[in-house]
């Protein structure tokens, strides 16, 4: 056991501190509901959720998880998995959610990278084990955890938990080929949190659907925020974001008021249930999106199915959680080509600048966004180069030591200073020389009546230049080749109108419900 003379006094501020708080107001008031076993919902209070934190995190120091072990957490958003995490928080643990349908290899890298201390995955869910040199265990909906395989025993080296400390770490499906792991503290997440409840994004009476993985940061946030907020969270399950009709079902049997997720949740809904939808107009207050552009025509659809909705539009990238939120305008406007993404969040301020580190601020004009927040990564796990490349000395004053995030993404400002993104440095593409921003092409085809989502690639072409592919989901009644190629003639310069037009039923999506562009270039090069 810790030598009690050296355990700080006082606790840290922590991710489980700043979600149970509303358990000295509001202890019964629900605080998790999910599908019960037998279909239907049921409802976790506070009281029952803090319970369940406590009776985890004692598990977890009886099977000697100490203050900075990583401790792998496979599974869906559930009262167990979010009792978990937050068990994981108090102890000091640092969480890595994975989700069950992680490839075996994927799991295998992100073990060999951080060593976890334990696998846990649900007991009632399908035992995976991992390779058998990684200690396992199983997490009960009573606060029960079973260890297979126990930790090794270790000296304590920490005594007490500080807000620094890791948090969680998200593993993003990096560009390169290995996976690069976000390590995330918990001053930085609450400070991010803290901040979306100055934007008020949640309220204290929402009930709020959360239909994101558990291993993707806006399920996170979507957990931390409304509990920390006193609200209700819905753990959707997963397998309903492909029944549209179930999925409404149950949004309205666990009375949701806002809905967050990815934008292409939505399209199958639109597509197969517009009726369902437009039901739901009695409960449902308002939807937030992240992670993706909203395609404007499925947004102006969902609009005329529910004309009072608030959207906000969430943006950022994991390794600050997000950046900024924008209420997008009701109605919208008849000419509007892009959702602005807004202002950086209370207590964050977003820069644009150009290669040379100058201020970009004129309207219009395009510059890459550098962050400058309190909800900074650590860095990425056992990678300090690639965190040096984004973790950057502030442009504006390199010799403070403060650090800001060069995000990669490119945005112009509007007329009142507010941001509208455009595309990825990385996403800028030469075709003989002539500079294209995909994003630019895909929003011109989705805005088409008939185009419901678009996606444009640059695939090497017989010559060995890049070529463009669009590809394309229509609705039933379609749009031509002919029509959309003219769409393009008309509004863009000539060496943006696509060569191919490839036209899809559905978008294959990765595990996080973005557009999957390697799956798309596997079926527009054949190689699927
Ligand atoms: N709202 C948008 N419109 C358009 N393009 C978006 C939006 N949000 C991101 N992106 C893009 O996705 C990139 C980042 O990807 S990421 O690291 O996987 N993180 C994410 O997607 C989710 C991100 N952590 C996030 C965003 C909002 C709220 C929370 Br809580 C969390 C950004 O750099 C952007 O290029």
């Amino acid at each position: 056991m810790a030598d009690e003379r050296f355990v700080p006094r006082f606790p840290a501020d922590t991710l489980d501190a700043f979600a149970l708080a509303p358990l000295a107001r509001t202890p019964d008031k629900p605080a998790v509901v999910e599908r019960g076993a037998s279909g239907g919902v049921t409802s976790v209070s506070y009281r029952e959720l803090a319970q369940r934190v406590e009776e985890y995190a004692k598990r977890l120091t009886a099977a000697g998880v100490r203050i900075g072990d990583r401790v792998v957490v496979e599974g869906h958003t559930s009262a167990s998995s979010i009792a978990l995490l937050l068990a994981c928080a108090r102890v000091g643990a640092v969480f890595i959610p994975v989700d069950p349908d992680t490839p075996a290899l994927r799991l295998d890298s992100i073990v060999d990278a951080t060593g976890p201390a334990l696998f846990l995955h649900p007991a009632d869910g399908p035992a995976r084990t991992p390779r058998d040199d990684v200690p396992l265990g199983a997490f009960d909906a009573d606060g029960g955890i079973t260890v297979d395989r126990v930790p090794p025993a270790r000296r304590p080296l920490r005594r007490g938990v500080v807000g620094g400390d890791p948090a969680y770490i998200i593993f993003t499906s990096g560009t390169t080929g290995r996976p690069k792991g976000v390590v995330m503290s918990h001053h930085a997440a609450l400070a991010f949190y803290r901040g979306t409840q100055r934007f008020g994004a949640v309220s204290p009476d929402d009930r709020v659907a959360s239909t994101s993985p558990l291993a993707f940061d806006v399920a996170l946030f979507d957990i931390c925020v409304s509990l920390g907020t006193g609200a209700t969270l819905i753990a959707v399950p997963r397998a309903f974001l492909s029944f549209p009709r179930r999925l409404i079902g149950f949004l309205r049997e666990a009375e949701a008021t806002v809905v967050h997720g990815v934008p292409s949740l939505w399209r199958p809904l639109l597509r197969h249930e517009p009726d369902g939808v437009a039901a739901l107009g009695e409960q449902l207050r308002g939807i937030l999106f992240a992670g993706e552009n909203f395609p404007l025509a499925e947004l102006r659809r969902l609009r005329t199915l529910l004309p009072h909705l608030r959207v906000v539009n969430a943006f950022g990238a994991t390794e600050t959680v997000a950046c900024s939120f924008a209420e997008v305008p009701n109605p919208l406007p008849e000419d509007a080509e892009a959702l602005s993404i807004g202002h950086g969040y209370p207590g964050a301020e977003i820069l644009l600048l150009d290669e040379q580190g100058d201020l970009v601020d004129e309207p219009g004009a395009v510059g890459e966004m550098y962050i400058r927040c309190p909800s900074l990564f650590s860095g990425y796990w056992d990678d300090p180069d690639a965190t040096r490349g984004v973790l950057v000395p502030d442009p504006l004053e390199p010799r403070s030591g403060q650090r800001v995030y060069r995000s990669g993404d490119l945005a112009y400002r509007g007329p009142s200073g507010e941001l509208y993104f455009c595309g990825r440095v990385d996403s800028m593409v030469k075709i003989r020389g002539n500079r294209i921003e995909l994003g630019e092409i895909e929003r011109r085809l989705a805005e088409h009546p008939e185009v419901t989502a678009a996606v444009v690639l640059a695939l090497d072409g017989p010559e060995g230049e890049a070529a463009l592919t669009a590809c394309v989901v229509a609705t039933p009644t379609g749009a031509t080749r002919a029509e959309l190629a003219d769409l393009c003639r008309r509004s863009m310069p000539a060496y943006m109108t696509p060569k191919r037009f490839l036209f899809l039923d559905e978008l294959p999506l990765n595990t996080n419900g973005k557009a999957d562009r390697k799956a798309l270039t596997a079926l527009a090069t054949g190689d699927a």
